[in-house]
């Protein structure tokens, strides 16, 4: 199912932390190749929007994991216009909130959340890969679990100032040294917790995004997977 899965579909993985670039990089790519794209960040981040619209305690991983069945998460892929709901309901936006972002490392912490969200991703990868060109996935472990034999791997890095500067724009704060503590402090927590952390495989391309435009990550990217297509055949 993973690499060049059933269907013949490429599968591109790509990990990093927040802010190197991978949700841009990966609907980049799938546009200019014409593949599927899935954003796994954004189903951590339903899932945590649902625990705290029915006021289960983030903190309690045993109220989490007994929880983690109930919401239904259905994701687009659309990478023009991807989309996120829960039982029907569209949360794109809602999502985003800090809220959502300040409860959404412990929340994907629980072995239970990251078993039921791994299956789901493995079937959206595997429909991508048997009805379109393939997919693009980005997320925390998708070169090390949900793909770990996907012919493209990518590990996106780049400093933390430009990280956090790049945060900064993107939701208009002025108070970049508070965005670089708040990704710091997730860092660690996504690095550190004992089920799949962030980590980079030795055979994971690691890719230092500081220096370079999105135009240039993106030609880049496509590049190797150009590359891995024609070696495929
Ligand atoms: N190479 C780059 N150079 C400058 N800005 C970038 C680059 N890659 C991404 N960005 C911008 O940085 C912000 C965070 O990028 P994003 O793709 O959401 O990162 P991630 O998914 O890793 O958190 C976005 O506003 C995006 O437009
Ligand atoms: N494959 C994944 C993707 C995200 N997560 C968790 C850890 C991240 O802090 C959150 C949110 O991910 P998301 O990609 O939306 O984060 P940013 O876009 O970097 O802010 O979800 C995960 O544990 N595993």
């Amino acid at each position: 199912m993973n690499g060049h899965g059933r269907g013949g579909g490429l599968v591109i993985a790509i990990d990093g932390p927040s802010g190197s670039g991978k949700s841009s990089t990966a609907k980049g790519v799938a546009r200019a190749r014409e593949l599927s794209y899935l954003d796994t960040g954004a189903m951590y981040r339903a899932i945590t929007w649902w625990m705290l619209d029915n006021g289960i305690d983030v903190a309690d991983a045993a109220a989490v994991a007994e929880a983690a069945a109930r919401p239904v998460i259905t994701v687009g892929t659309d990478p023009s216009a991807p989309t996120i709901e829960v039982d029907g309901a569209d949360v794109a936006g809602a999502i985003r909130a800090d809220g959502v972002t300040g409860s959404v490392s412990a929340v994907s912490a629980v072995p239970e959340v990251r078993e039921l969200l791994v299956a789901r991703q493995r079937e959206i990868i595997a429909e991508a890969c048997a009805t379109t060109a393939g997919i693009v996935v980005e997320g925390r472990d998708i070169t090390t679990v949900v793909a770990p034999d996907a012919p493209v791997k990518l590990f996106l890095t780049a400093s933390a100032e430009a990280r956090a500067q790049r945060r900064s724009r993107e939701v208009r704060s002025s108070d970049v040294a508070a965005t670089q503590e708040a990704l710091a402090r997730r860092d660690r927590l996504d690095s550190s917790r004992s089920v799949s952390p962030l980590t980079r495989t030795d055979d994971a391309t690691e890719l230092d995004t500081t220096g370079l435009s999105l135009d240039e990550v993106v030609a880049l990217v496509v590049k190797l997977a150009d590359e891995a297509q024609a070696q495929a055949v």
